[in-house]
């Protein structure tokens, strides 16, 4: 039966060497508690760091075997990897960098390897559990990179991907050195998934910017695969807050807290140590709201919860002296002999407690300058059975994009915060309860199990749309026949494609010239007499007689405009028409003007606009526009406007790759096709051959008229190896 393997950093167990020997307890944070409801169904599996070093293979197996019964497998990691992947690239550079606070992102290349490494370790110890048939879905920061290297090894395999942080801005994706190599990481997977669509507005920008590649709604077509990228915002388990609020253990620790606080309302405060959950401007905002509204004196607490974490890093051990003294300085500031401002904890509570804090809050201040999610504030709501509370949430929450009934404050703003405080304090009852019940709609019915089956729906719907969409793999099988009927003809005709399909792209086309590899490749396949070999390119051809022209082989220059066989001279398709250039080239230098980094190419017989590299998503904006700009101008006068990738072309209407390819079958009479491109302009070509012919096309597009694909021009120079 095929399983999902659960992957994460941490498990959501965390194992403690005591005295009395090996100690389990859940662990805290949104990611372990989220989806620590799931994972036991179905023979599911769990893979993550257990949180202590064991060295000792007999403690190790001790370890393993406990977790094992438990539907985990621990990664152990050592001391040195904690300091350089964990604390070091994860905590120091990943995520100071995607919750917008480069000033403490620290740029180390030893932390890198170690990143690498360790992604690395996880991986092996993924194939070493996971079958053919298994689904994978990785989670979070730590392990960006894993994707693409489970890829690798399993290219058929199943693999999801979700991100429980913020991703940020590409401003501040491309400081990092490696910003490039974590997105390609991450497009091993065939599904993405982050908590909201502005996060995964970042991510596709970033892709399209930083690796030029095509995307729409939300699929990205990769050189190999589309991947989907969706909005899944993570939700809680709801039923186990509902049920836990009504038990009696639950009731009773309320009863017992609410005794010591007397008649004292309880503004309540939960995170993580974090530098971005906002603690230190919360408690100045509290400070603020005894100083400007005196009447809450000794009537408010603000009980704070800080739940020890990364300890390690820098920032975070900095960020608890600041809190230490916050809290003791407004403490001794306005408590009295009956009454404490701050009920401040420095550690984690069991489950039952946390649940009979939300229950006794009669304010829950969640205020982060950036969070991912938050999942505090959802598990707040489902614990108000009676309804009875204010949420106050910061809007740089993922959770505020559902959460519109919060009193959603800028937690950056002192004085709005102060305001809302005062607010939530002094809501009637029947406001509370209104807001209360909205947002418990939403958050019971976006539980926790309704977005992991979301997720995976459409993890599935993502690996079917790639078997439907894509042409047949050019596989062992395939080539071999190919292989049979090459050797079996006598007049073969070679219709090679040249840019994306015997060179890759580069960013300056001039730049794009045959390599010796290349030259050799196809001297020696025009050498047998039995071969025709025939470039078929949009290039001009001045080029392509510099670049190529020494060689025994036919042209097709300008998509069909100039044509040459080896050792003629050159001659044009047909009798053609230049003079609409002088009306055209003006519209073209507009764009240009308007779009930096584009520039024209001019051709005899045609005119090219290049936005490679220009601004991608500007670019794309820019050629929508100037295509119906064309379109327009073009409509009377027998041209034609076509799109290539990252170009577009204004040439004569009734010429291109195809019509030219129809010349040379007529000519040649092959009993052998092969016909070879990556873009728009050479299914073009393939239209124009018999359905017998074998058509190539390069790179994986959503749809070709071509039989068969290979993944780039690597591939097709193995290939014309082979038929040498
Ligand atoms: O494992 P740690 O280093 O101790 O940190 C705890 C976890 O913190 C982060 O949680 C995030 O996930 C939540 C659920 O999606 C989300 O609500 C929150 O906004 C995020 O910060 C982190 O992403 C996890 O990997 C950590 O395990
Ligand atoms: O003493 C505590 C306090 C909090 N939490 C849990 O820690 C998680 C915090 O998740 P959140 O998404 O709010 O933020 P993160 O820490 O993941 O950034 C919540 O599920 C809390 O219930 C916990 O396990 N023990
Ligand atoms: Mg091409």
């Amino acid at each position: 039966m095929s399983r999902t393997i659960i992957v994460s950093n941490r498990l959501p167990t965390k194992v403690h060497r005591t005295a009395e020997g090996l100690d389990f307890q859940p662990s805290e944070g949104g990611l372990a508690t989220g989806l620590g409801s799931i994972y036991r169904s179905d023979n599911n599996v769990w893979v993550g760091w257990p949180g202590l070093f064991v060295d000792d293979p007999t403690e190790q197996h001790t370890v393993t075997e406990r977790l094992r019964a438990n539907s985990m497998a621990p990664v152990f990691l050592t001391e040195d990897e904690i300091r350089d992947y964990y604390e070091g690239f994860s905590n120091s550079t990943l995520w100071p960098t995607f919750h917008y606070f480069t000033q403490f992102a620290t740029y180390n290349d030893e932390h890198w390897q170690a990143y690498v490494a360790v992604n690395e370790k996880f991986c092996a110890a993924v194939l070493a559990l996971a079958g053919p048939e298994d689904t994978i879905w990785v989670q979070d920061y730590q392990l960006l990179l894993l994707p693409e290297m489970l890829r690798r090894a399993r290219p058929q395999a199943t693999i999801g991907f979700f991100l429980h942080i913020p991703f940020p801005s590409y401003e501040l994706l491309r400081v990092l050195p490696w910003g490039a190599d974590l997105v390609r990481g991450m497009l091993g997977a065939d599904l993405i998934g982050f908590h909201t669509y502005g996060y995964m507005r970042h991510f596709l920008s970033a892709v399209s910017r930083m690796l030029g590649l095509s995307i729409q709604n939300g699929q990205i077509e990769t050189p190999t695969r589309t991947v989907l990228v969706d909005a899944f915002p993570m939700g809680i388990d709801y039923q186990r807050y509902e049920l836990a609020a009504a038990s009696p253990v639950v009731e009773e620790h309320q009863r017992a807290y609410r005794e010591a606080l007397r008649d004292v309302r309880v503004v309540l405060s939960i995170d993580r140590l974090d530098y971005t959950k906002g603690i230190a401007q919360r408690l100045l905002a509290f400070e603020q709201l005894l100083l400007r509204h005196p009447e809450w004196r000794e009537q408010v607490s603000l009980l704070m919860v800080v739940v020890p974490s990364r300890d390690q890093v820098a920032h975070y051990a900095a960020l608890k002296e600041e809190i230490d003294e916050l809290v003791g300085r407004i403490n001794a500031q306005y408590r009295t002999i009956s009454w404490n401002p701050i009920q401040y904890f420095y550690r984690s509570f069991p489950f039952d407690e946390l649940v009979s804090l939300y229950r006794l809050a009669d304010v829950a201040l969640v205020t982060p300058i950036r969070d991912g999610m938050n999942l505090v504030a959802k598990e707040f709501i489902a614990s108000k059975t009676h309804q009875r509370g204010v949420l106050i949430l910061s809007e740089r929450a993922g959770a505020a994009v559902e959460l519109s009934d919060a009193l959603l404050i800028n937690p950056t703003n002192t004085n709005q915060l102060v305001e809302a405080l005062n607010e939530a304090l002094l809501m009637p009852e029947d406001e509370q309860i209104t807001r209360m019940a909205n947002m418990q709609d939403l958050v019971r019915q976006y539980d926790v199990f309704a977005w992991t089956r979301l997720f995976m729906d459409r993890l599935a719907h993502s690996k079917e749309k790639q078997h439907t969409m894509t042409t047949n793999e050019l596989d062992a099988e395939a080539t071999d026949q190919l292989l049979r009927d090459y050797e079996a003809a006598t007049r073969r005709l070679l219709l090679l494609d040249y840019d994306g399909t015997l060179v890759g792209f580069h960013n300056n086309p001039q730049r794009a010239q045959p390599d010796q590899e290349l030259l050799e490749l196809l001297t020696m396949l025009a050498a047998n007499p039995q071969n025709r070999v025939v470039i078929i390119s949009g290039r001009d051809r001045t080029t392509l007689q510099r670049w190529l022209g020494h060689l025994h082989l036919d042209f097709i220059a300008e998509h069909g405009v100039w044509l040459r066989q080896a050792g003629q001279e050159w001659h044009l398709f047909q009798e053609l028409r230049a003079d609409w250039k002088q009306d055209l080239r003006p519209i073209l230098e507009l764009y240009v003007r308007r779009t930096a980094g584009s520039f024209i190419e001019e051709k005899d017989y045609s005119l090219v606009w290049h936005f490679r590299r220009a601004d991608a998503e500007l670019g794309a904006i820019r050629a929508r526009d100037l295509i119906t700009h064309l379109n327009f101008m073009t409509s009377n006068a027998e041209l034609q406007v076509l799109e290539g990738n990252k170009v577009i072309e204004i040439k004569n209407a009734g010429i291109n790759k195809g019509t030219a390819a129809a010349r040379w079958l007529s000519m040649a009479q092959p009993d052998f096709v092969l016909a070879l491109g990556d873009d728009r302009t050479d299914e073009d070509t393939f239209a124009a051959l018999a359905p017998d012919a074998y058509t190539v096309k390069v790179g994986r597009a959503p749809r070709s008229l071509a039989r068969y694909s290979v993944d780039d021009s690597g591939e097709v120079r193995k290939l014309l190896r082979r038929l040498i």
